[in-house]
C-alpha cells in the first residue's frame, strides 16, 4: 500500500492513505512502520480514512508509536491536513478533519498550516517525577505541574530548572489516580514578557519527541496561567522547531510548519500474534 511520510516541527508521522476503509491496522503494524531501525520511523501513524461524522470528509484515525490509540494529535492533524489538500482529496484551504476527540477547522498556508484546537481544560495540580541529573544515582527530582485537557491528557510543569538538562529517556512518574490512561508529561520555562518559552515533552505511547502540537498547547495554558494570565499568543520553541499558540477565552489555536517527507509502497506482513515483518518497502519518491 502506499504510504507518505511527513512532519511538524520534526514530530514525525507516517500516513496510510485508506480512502475504502479496508486497512485493519493492529498494534504490531504501527509498531513496526515506526520503528527507527527495522521501520520507516515515526512517532506515530496517521491513518487516512472516511469520516462518519457529516462534519468531515476525512477522519484522522492516529496512533501512538507503541501502537496505542490516542484521542488527538496537534501536529499530526496539521500533517494530515497538508497532505489532503496535497493529494487533492479536499479542494479548498479550509475544512473540517474528524478526530477522536471531535472535529478540528484547519487552515492550510504555504509553509504553515493553523488548527483550531478547541477549549483547554484546565484540572487539577499534580507532580512529575523524573530521574535526578545532579543527585546520587537513583535520586529523583518532583516538578509541580497542572493538568489539561486538550482533547488528550497532559500534565504541564512550569519550572525554573534548565529544561534542555531534564532526562527524558524514561517515562516520568504521575499520579495513575489522576491519570488512569497515562499522560503526556510537558516541561517549560516560565514566559517571558514577550509570551516566549521552551518546551520539551514525553508522550505518552511515543517517549520523548521532538515536539507535540497538544502538549505545547498544554504548556502555553499553564504558562500563561503561572504568569498570572488567562490569554495570549504564546511562541513555544521545542527540539525540534517553533509553534504560535493562541489562548483565548474557550479555544485555543495552534500555528505552525507541517512538511510531507516522502512517499512509497509497503506490503505490511505479520500479525498482531507473530513477530511483524515487511515482505517489501520502496520509497519512490523524496521531497
Ligand atoms: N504528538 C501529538 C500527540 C500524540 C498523542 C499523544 N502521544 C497521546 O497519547 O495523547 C501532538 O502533536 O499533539
Amino acid at each position: 500500500m502506499e504510504y507518505v511520510l511527513g512532519h511538524g516541527t520534526e514530530n514525525d508521522f507516517v500516513l496510510l492513505p485508506d480512502p475504502d476503509a479496508r486497512l485493519d491496522l493492529g498494534p504490531a503494524a504501527v509498531r513496526a512502520l515506526c520503528h527507527r531501525r527495522r521501520g520507516l520511523g515515526a512517532d506515530g501513524v496517521l491513518r487516512v480514512a472516511p469520516s462518519e461524522d457529516p462534519g468531515a470528509t476525512w477522519f484522522m484515525d492516529y496512533r501512538n508509536a507503541d501502537g496505542s490509540i490516542a484521542e488527538m494529535c496537534g501536529n499530526g492533524v496539521r500533517v494530515f491536513a497538508r497532505y489532503l489538500v496535497e493529494a487533492g482529496l479536499e479542494s479548498g484551504r479550509e475544512f473540517d478533519v474528524a478526530t477522536r476527540a471531535g472535529l478540528r477547522h484547519v487552515t492550510v498556508g504555504e509553509g504553515e498550516v493553523t488548527v483550531d484546537m478547541g477549549p483547554a481544560r484546565i484540572g487539577a495540580e499534580s507532580t512529575a517525577i523524573v530521574p535526578s541529573t545532579a543527585g546520587p544515582v537513583g535520586s529523583v527530582t518532583s516538578f509541580p505541574g497542572i493538568a489539561v485537557d486538550v482533547g488528550n491528557p497532559h500534565l504541564a510543569c512550569v519550572t525554573g530548572a534548565d529544561v534542555d538538562a531534564l532526562d527524558l529517556t524514561v517515562a516520568p512518574g504521575y499520579d495513575p489516580a489522576l491519570f488512569p490512561h497515562g499522560v503526556n508529561v510537558e516541561f517549560l520555562s516560565p514566559l517571558t514578557d514577550g509570551l516566549a518559552t521552551r518546551l520539551r515533552v514525553h508522550e505518552r505511547g511515543s517517549g520523548e519527541t521532538r515536539s507535540c502540537g497538544t502538549g505545547t498547547v498544554a504548556g502555553a495554558v499553564a504558562g500563561l496561567r503561572a504568569a498570572g494570565r488567562d490569554t495570549g499568543t504564546v511562541t513555544v520553541t521545542t527540539p525540534g522547531g517553533v509553534l504560535q499558540v493562541g489562548v483565548e477565552a474557550g479555544t485555543t489555536t495552534l500555528t505552525g510548519p507541517a512538511v510531507l517527507i516522502a512517499r512509497g509502497e509497503v506490503e505490511l506482513g505479520g500479525s498482531d500474534t507473530e513477530p511483524y515483518a515487511f515482505t517489501r518497502v520502496a520509497q519512490v519518491a523524496r521531497a
